[in-house]
């Protein structure tokens, strides 16, 4: 993949990755020159906000300019970091080097910048213009340093102060993460020319699938073990598995090639963290910087894991209240490992979804998946009430006199 001496390049992860010395110092953002000399003759990558050296960062588009930093960097720093091609395709076919999948990332430093937060939208003439300020400031401090706050549990999953909840819109427009309806079942718009061609296309993909798995597996024996499933899966998700734009909201996953129900698709990795800390994180850090998404997988009330700056691009795969697949906690040689599986057979092309079962009794999130069952909301509705029906006021509870 394309890092940055050669400039506005960045992994998709990359776009979403916040170095720790970000988390910790946003003060630190005057500019300095991208590329700092390490010796005489070597040169070494640093961001510029952040000051931390790292392979994938993004380079200002102003042709001369050579200031570069993290994309996530610039967007707490308050540059402009846009999508340079929104609509470009990034789902590349079986054949083409995985290597090219790169998002083209239109941004400008400090000094480079046109106006303060602006967004630049590429008009008919194809010439770059600024549109309406968006107004957008990431939620202040009360206390004047994050990690001063006492934990708010009545804050956790879900329950956010009015502020945020009134900035969410702006920060989905912030970020870009514009929902689109789905038409069918396959649901990437752009890829119908694809889709027509796919008698043929069909029969190639299961041709590539079925030397995928000779070149993988041992096809003298057809039952697979489960550790020899997962080696496979982990061997192939690259070949297997794109990201793109999705139809349901911001990037989804797509199949590249088609599957059976009960494959494994990918594992959902990352950082695993508390519920408190998870909580905590979301709540001060990435809902101001990543925008609306979140990318925490809850496996239960101890756990969550945390995918937001680690892990595979399994933390793309959008919620559908139809989904073809599925999430289990499975043990593989002693480790736990959270496994997206194919819950029905899945087309070439067709974007992977599950269903999330997002539980917050005062938050609804609103859905997009477009299909016929959809529940209207990403939360799990009926869990949700069954929680409440649980749930009893302090004022309810009867003091209990012990004989
Ligand atoms: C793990 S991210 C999924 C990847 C996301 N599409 C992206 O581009 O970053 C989860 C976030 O995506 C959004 N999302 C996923 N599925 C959705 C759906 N069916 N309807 C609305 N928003 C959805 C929500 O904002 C959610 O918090």
């Amino acid at each position: 993949m394309k890092s940055t001496t050669d400039g506005r390049w960045a992994h998709l992860a990359c776009a979403i990755w916040i170095p720790e010395t970000c988390l910790s110092d946003i003060k630190r953002m005057e500019p300095i020159d991208g590329l700092n000399r390490i010796n005489k003759d070597r040169w070494k990558l640093l961001c510029s906000i952040c000051g931390v050296s790292y392979g994938a960062c993004i380079q200002c588009s102003n042709n001369n300019c050579r200031v570069a930093y993290h994309p996530l960097c610039a967007r707490a720093a308050g540059f402009c970091c846009e999508l340079g091609d929104e609509d470009r395709l990034h789902l590349m076919s079986f054949e083409e080097d995985e290597e090219n999948q790169c998002i083209q990332l239109l941004s400008f430093c400090k000094r480079h910048r046109p106006l303060s937060n602006d967004r630049l939208i590429k008009d008919e003439r194809t010439t770059w213009k600024t549109i309406e300020n968006l107004d957008y400031a990431p939620p202040s401090n009360p206390s004047g340093c994050a990690r001063c706050e006492p934990y708010n549990y009545a804050g956790r999953r879900g329950r956010k102060e009015p502020e945020a909840l009134a900035a969410a819109p702006l920060k989905r427009l912030y970020v870009e993460n514009m929902p689109h309806l789905v038409s069918g079942l396959i649901q990437h718009g752009a890829l119908s020319n694809m889709v027509s061609a796919k008698s043929a296309t069909d029969s190639k993909a299961l041709v590539d699938l079925l030397n995928l798995r000779k070149s993988y597996l041992d096809t003298s024996t057809s039952i697979l073990s489960m550790a020899e499933k997962y080696k496979f899966m982990r061997a192939t998700f690259k070949k297997r598995l794109a990201f793109g734009k999705s139809r349901i909201h911001g990037f989804g996953i797509f199949a590249k090639l088609p599957h059976i129900a009960g494959d494994m698709m990918i594992e959902y990795a990352g950082e695993l963290v508390r519920p408190p800390v998870a909580d905590r994180r979301e709540h001060l850090i990435y809902n101001s910087l990543v925008g609306a998404g979140t990318y925490m997988f809850r496996i239960d009330d101890e756990r969550v894991i945390d995918a937001t700056r680690a892990g595979s691009i399994a933390h793309l795969i959008n919620h559908s209240c139809e989904p073809n697949c599925y999430s289990r906690v499975i043990s593989v040689n002693g480790d736990e490992h959270i496994i997206i599986f194919a819950k029905r057979d899945i087309k070439q092309w067709e974007e992977l979804t599950y269903d999330y079962r997002f539980l917050s009794i005062d938050e609804q999130l609103a859905c997009y998946c477009g299909f016929p069952r959809c529940r209207g909301v990403v939360n799990d509705t009926e869990a949700e009430e069954r929680a409440v029906k649980l749930h009893a006021s302090r004022d309810e509870l009867i003091e209990w006199d012990a004989e």
